[in-house]
């Protein structure tokens, strides 16, 4: 199993205040699948993201990606595997301002241990006729795209996208999503990404729905549809 979380707990202390976040969270996605992750807002979505990437910490439970066992890894160990293996797509695309598009995905190439080709990359979501524009010259969906190559060029074993269209329209949307399931496809990348539209979980083989720190509901599609035929 490619990721398999079991009973993961995850408090956060705020002065006397003590919230769970997380109270006992199983999951598991097989490596080349993609795992959608439903919802509402304060049901501990990205908590769990950020564990399973290595960017926070459970309190307890077991979570292991591709055979590590994460929660055990030092600091040091932590930052490795995350430079290593995971990419991230965020809602908003985080490309450095005075960076072109080509120089964005360059300095995570440059310390990447084997990293794509840049130009392969920049046509796997094509923007190869963009590469030297600088992200204020680029719509939002291009934006995102770039952060896409930029999440790939490392060739990450496992690609995390938290609400990666939720500042899009529709149309760049669903070109988003088919551009997510075509990297999907081609590299075999894992990828496991939240949103809060329950439509495009019609795209994904295994669909987690979160309410109050719990995996409510647990759903495996034996057909995925192509993001392009998804409407909302
Ligand atoms: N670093 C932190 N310190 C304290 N509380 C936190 C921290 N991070 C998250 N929380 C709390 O944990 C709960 C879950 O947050 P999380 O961001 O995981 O939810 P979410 O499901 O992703 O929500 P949204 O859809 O709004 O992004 C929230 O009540 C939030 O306030």
């Amino acid at each position: 199993m490619f990721i398999d979380v079991s009973n993961l707990k995850k408090s956060y202390k705020s002065g006397m205040v003590t919230t769970n976040v997380l109270k006992g969270i199983d999951m598991k996605l097989e490596k080349g699948e993609i795992g959608i992750i439903l919802g509402p807002s304060g049901s501990g979505k990205s908590t769990l993201m950020n564990i399973l990437g290595g960017i926070d910490r459970g309190d307890s439970g077991r979570v292991a990606v591709d055979g590590i066992e994460i929660n055990n890894l030092n600091d040091d160990k932590l930052t490795d595997y995350r430079r290593e293996n995971i990419g991230f797509v965020f809602q908003f695309y985080n490309l450095v301002p005075n960076l072109t598009v080509e120089e964005n995905i360059e300095v995570v190439s440059n310390i990447s241990k084997s990293p794509l080709n840049i130009d392969e990359v920049l046509a796997a979501v094509e923007m190869q006729d963009k590469k030297h524009r600088f992200p204020r010259e680029l719509s939002g969906g291009e934006q995102q795209r770039v952060s896409i190559a930029r999440a790939i060029v490392k060739n990450p074993k496992l690609l995390l996208c938290d609400e990666p269209t939720g500042a899009l329209d529709y149309l760049t949307s669903r070109s988003i999503l088919k551009l997510l399931q075509q990297v999907n496809q081609k590299y075999g990348t894992t990828i496991l990404m939240i949103t809060h539209n329950a439509a495009i979980a019609a795209m994904a083989n295994r669909v987690f729905k979160l309410r109050s720190g719990v995996i409510a509901e647990d759903t495996v599609n034996q057909i995925t549809v192509p993001a392009e035929r998804i409407e909302w």
